[in-house]
């Protein structure tokens, strides 16, 4: 689950704040997160871009992060210097580029001491069709501040640790607010996929459920219709980011009613309540975002809807089907220490390899809480029947020894998995 971010006494102690031009706010930072980004790499990156005089700055995301006490997964950066230019400045120093598709839109990925570095050009996105941009460079910080999503996502961090911050991405990150940078409707309709940023910022920054500024949602409700262009793939990577986060349930029962259901593959009558119960029974459980969407399904042909739209994988979708066929019917027992019966019976039973995770899923789909402790300290145990063991008793024939060994086995499950095989095998003499 994401941390929700914190910015504490300490953090804040290492932050010195100054206005220096009336858009811009920059500020100092200078955490053991940000320090430990100084890799041999990044100082020989650093060295080349300061020899030719073009200015590089850490972007985005990881600036975010790093304004939160957190060590950013990937960094990206940004730089005055077109792709042309880098090309030639890596060239002269002898850097390997790794060739990736980026460069149209101004990156180039440097291999520097056995690390990868993203860096783009600054850009302005010229047109966009609401999923591509075409793009024309600048060297104007601002102007690439001002065409990305949120507030907190638009900051630029400079190597010595200066922050510039065009649009109180940094005010909002404290506030925990999640903001577009200027009005949402046109910054939407550059990406529809943002709207489930949105979403997924919120529930990583929010504090509380429902803190929405009411012309973010009407802008999100006006361009719900763009989604429906978006790849599957880009939408099933933010969604599952979303619903690992914190008020999932919250941001899914939004998702709904602001009209986005049907364009991003989620059954257009979904079981909301159901949804609802699931993520407060499931709690504090880490349910896999499946699990999660399986409760807002009314039966198996949603599930292939939404691996139709989303291009879920396998598993995802064997999961998918094993829940909403079973939450009802694999239940847990009813006498006093049989609770976990029935689902370790289902996986020695079951002859797929990630049964028990599937049923762990299950259970907190149920909401049973101390059954899931149980089963995850369960290990499967082996049946000590074999069918040479029945030959060596003169049960010869295939078909004899195969319902013998189902008999066994169901003598097996009923002693709780207790019996060994001269046990088991005691019973057939006697029968
Ligand atoms: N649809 C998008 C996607 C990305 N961005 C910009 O590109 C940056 C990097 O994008 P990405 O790596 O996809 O997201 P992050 O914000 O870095 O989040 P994560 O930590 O998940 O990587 C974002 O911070 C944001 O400034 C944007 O404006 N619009
Ligand atoms: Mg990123």
């Amino acid at each position: 689950m994401w941390g929700r971010i914190f910015l504490s006494p300490k953090l804040l102690s290492r932050i010195h704040l100054t206005w220096s031009h009336r858009h811009l706010f920059t500020m100092q930072l200078k955490t053991k997160e940000f320090e430990s980004l100084f890799t041999d790499g990044l100082k020989s990156l650093a060295d080349i871009f300061e020899k030719h005089r073009f200015e590089l700055r850490i972007a985005g995301g990881a600036v975010r992060d790093l304004l939160s006490g957190q060590r950013p997964e990937d960094v990206d950066f940004a730089t005055t210097a077109t792709p042309e230019e880098m090309k030639r400045m890596f060239q002269a120093a002898g850097i390997r580029m790794i060739n990736n598709k980026g460069e149209k839109h101004g990156t180039i990925t440097a291999r520097v001491h056995n690390e990868n570095f993203e860096v783009t050009t600054l850009r302005v996105d010229v047109q966009t069709d609401g999923r591509h941009a075409e793009v024309e460079f600048t060297t104007d910080w601002q102007k690439d501040a001002e065409r990305r999503d949120l507030t907190i996502n638009s900051m630029f961090l400079g190597l010595d640790g200066t922050v510039y911050d065009y649009f109180q991405g940094y005010e909002d990150l404290q506030n925990r607010k999640v903001r577009f940078v200027g009005s949402a409707a046109p910054r939407i309709q550059e990406d529809y996929l943002r709207i489930l940023r949105y979403f997924r910022f919120y529930g990583r920054v929010a504090s509380e459920p429902d803190q929405h500024d009411p012309d973010t949602l009407e802008a999100i409700q006006e361009n719900a219709s763009g989604l429906a262009a978006i790849s599957g793939e880009r939408i099933w990577v933010e969604l599952k980011k979303m619903l690992v986060g914190n008020h999932a349930a919250h941001l899914l029962e939004l998702v709904y009613e602001l009209g986005l259901a049907q364009y991003i593959g989620l059954p257009a009558e979904g079981n909301v309540e159901e949804m609802k119960q699931v993520c407060q029974k499931a709690y504090g459980t880490s349910p896999k975002p499946v699990t999660v969407l399986a409760a807002l399904f009314r039966s198996p042909d949603d599930v292939e809807r939404l691996d139709l739209r989303l291009k879920i994988s396998r598993e995802e979708k064997t999961l998918g089907l094993f829940l909403v066929r079973r939450r009802r019917d694999l239940v847990k027992g009813q006498d006093e220490h049989g609770g976990l019966k029935p689902f370790t019976d289902f996986v020695i039973d079951s002859r797929e390899l990630d049964a028990q995770s599937k049923v762990l899923e299950l259970l907190k789909y149920q909401g049973e809480v101390k059954l899931l402790a149980e089963l995850k300290r369960w290990s499967i145990p082996r049946f000590p029947v074999s069918g040479h063991d029945l030959r060596r008793l003169g049960i010869t024939t295939g078909k004899e020894i195969g319902t013998t060994l189902q008999e066994l086995r169901d003598i097996w499950k009923k002693s709780r998995y207790q019996l060994g095989k001269e046990e088991l095998l005691s019973t057939i003499s006697r029968s």
